[in-house]
């Protein structure tokens, strides 16, 4: 599995903006837009490109395009703070919305929402998520992709743990993950040290 740490300094100020107890919601969202950006735009450098001839005010040169823009998956709540920021980098792509809640004991995923296109192949697909911590919900997302013939998936999120980046490797499913930062580990209670908190409600407010 690839992994890409994207190490910037730009990034790394986010981040910090993010894990600041202090910062509010108003604060951490904004942070987590910008984040998004920089995730994003590593992401994409190296995608296909499609090349047409257009015409500046003084000469005709190549004018660059996606050639084949992403479908972008929000995972709710937490990657709805993610999605507008991508859509205004691409926006041709279209996308579609997974909603999972972690349950607080098992650490387990419980789905309560999937609005997915029926077929996937010959589509990349990224999915958005700020928190990779066991990987469970990633791995049930992934899963849901696949079955529906993705085979070029990549999960941008703003941090993860080392027990979920090797949970995924393990499961062996085609993945590339791009993230800001690899934590330490997981606590006991399946929270990312030292992570930032619950990436849902730092910017929606505690369910
Ligand atoms: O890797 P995992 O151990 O599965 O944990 C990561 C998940 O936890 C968070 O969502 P949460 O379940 O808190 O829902 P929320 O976004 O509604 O707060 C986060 O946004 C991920 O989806
Ligand atoms: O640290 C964590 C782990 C899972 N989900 C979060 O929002 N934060
Ligand atoms: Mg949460």
């Amino acid at each position: 599995m690839d992994v890409h740490v994207v190490d910037h300094p730009l990034a790394k100020a986010r981040l910090s903006t993010m894990r600041d107890a202090r910062t509010d919601s108003a604060a951490f969202r904004a942070a987590l837009h910008e984040l998004t950006v920089m995730l994003v735009y590593e992401a994409t450098r190296d995608m296909p490109v499609r090349i047409e001839r257009i015409h500046t005010p003084v000469a005709r040169t190549d004018g660059y395009a996606l050639a084949s823009p992403p479908l972008l998956v929000p995972v709710l709540r937490a990657g709805l703070g993610m999605a507008d920021q991508a859509h205004k980098l691409i926006p041709d792509a279209q996308m579609g919305f997974v909603g999972l809640a972690r349950d607080e004991e098992t650490l387990k995923p419980t789905p309560y929402l999937e609005s997915l296109p029926e077929s996937l192949a010959e589509r990349p697909v990224m999915v958005l998520d700020p928190m990779l911590a066991t990987g469970g919900s990633m791995e049930y997302t992934i899963r849901l992709l696949i079955d529906r013939g993705a085979t070029d998936v990549t999960a941008i999120c703003a941090l993860a743990a080392p027990e979920g980046i090797e949970h995924l490797e393990k499961t062996g499913l085609p993945l590339r993950v791009v993230t800001a930062s690899i934590d330490e580990r997981l606590n006991d209670s399946g929270f990312i040290v030292p992570g930032l908190g619950d990436a849902g409600d730092r910017q929606y407010g505690a369910v």
